[in-house]
């Protein structure tokens, strides 16, 4: 069952430059479309400025899209009324990069939980019960972590308060940000098995955002490759590892050849040159000015291929 779908999705952030200066436009997200299924997890991977983030919170209609169309539960949410926005904000969760950042200083953990279900009617009772149920799932007992500070906690355990605080009214998707990148190396691989474990458990949906493929393994259904606003390449992992055909995705994978695909997770390298600016993209393929087979044929935005089920390659030369 689908549970998200996004359709031609854009967004474009309006800068001005001085005040009475002409407006211009960060093209972060552009023509990205794809479906994700009732409990999938996907990896949604990219180098820093690919408009990951901009994608992520677009879909939580944390930003207003600039165009395009989104889906949920069949649904269209692309825009929605207060009271409907309160619906879709239960139905979603969200999980940041930074921790220390992201949940407030002067809250007990308690309280830090209890803040949504307030939020969202839920009575006293019922309140603790979920509580004390989510702190035992994230395994950090109630009777010692619920009336702490978050500065009495490690990074490693506030981030899973974090993902307790997005899971705590039962969401349907979590779009998880970087929720590692800021940890130490050796809690990173904690975390991730716990979150995949309560994503399973939960049949829950996640976007998984990342620029470190070898962290793609933990929310492995399918892989979305990001290259600059737009959707590069997505197939189903296995897929995507064995037969990448995306210039910039054979670039990221193939920088070292390894007879074995699951090495190839292991090995990140960007292809020479530099990402385009997003104010003034190329026309067509943004990544024609790196690409080593391009032609004039990709001034013209190319479409996505479907090459095999499920495997789509924004490229006009796909093979
Ligand atoms: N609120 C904003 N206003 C203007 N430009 C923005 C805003 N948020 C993001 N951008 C720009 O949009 C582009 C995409 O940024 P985004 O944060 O989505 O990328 P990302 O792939 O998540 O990168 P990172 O991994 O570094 O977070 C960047 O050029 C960024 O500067």
């Amino acid at each position: 069952m689908v549970l998200l779908k996004v359709e031609k999705l854009k967004k474009w952030f309006p800068m001005k430059k001085g005040i009475f200066g002409k407006t211009f436009y960060v093209r972060a997200v552009e023509n990205v479309s794809f479906e994700l299924e009732k409990g999938e997890a996907v990896s949604l991977v990219g180098e820093s400025g690919s408009g990951k983030t901009t994608l992520g919170k677009t879909i939580l209609r944390l930003y207003e899209p600039t165009d395009g169309r989104i889906f949920f539960d069949g649904k269209d949410i692309t825009s929605l009324s207060n009271k409907e926005l309160m619906w879709y904000r239960r139905q979603t969760g969200i999980v940041q990069q930074d921790p220390y950042g992201s949940l407030a200083p002067h809250f007990t953990i308690y309280k830090i939980l209890e803040e949504p279900l307030i939020i969202h009617g839920v009575s006293k009772e019922e309140r603790r019960e979920k509580i004390f149920s989510i702190l035992n799932e994230i395994r950090l007992p109630p009777e010692e972590f619920a009336f702490k500070y978050p500065h009495m906690l490690s990074g490693g355990q506030l981030q899973r308060v974090a993902i307790a605080r997005a899971m705590i009214l039962d969401p349907k998707l979590i779009v998880a940000d970087e929720p590692v990148s800021m940890l130490d190396a050796s809690v990173r691989v904690e975390i991730l098995n716990l979150f995949a474990e309560l994503q399973r458990k939960h049949d829950m949906s996640v976007i998984y955002i990342t620029h470190d493929l070898s962290t793609t393994r933990y929310f492995s259904e399918k892989i979305f490759i990001m290259y600059a606003g737009h959707i590069v390449e997505r197939a189903p992992t296995k897929e995507m590892l064995n037969n990448p055909l995306h210039p910039y995705t054979r670039a990221l994978f193939n920088a070292i050849p390894d007879p074995d695909p699951e090495n190839r997770l292991r090995m990140r390298e960007v292809p020479p040159g530099e990402p385009p600016s997003l104010v003034n993209p190329p026309p067509g393929c943004r990544f024609k000015p790196r690409c080593p087979i391009a032609t004039s044929k990709c001034d013209e935005e190319p479409p996505e291929y479907e090459v095999s089920p499920g495997h789509f390659v924004k490229c006009w030369y796909p093979k």
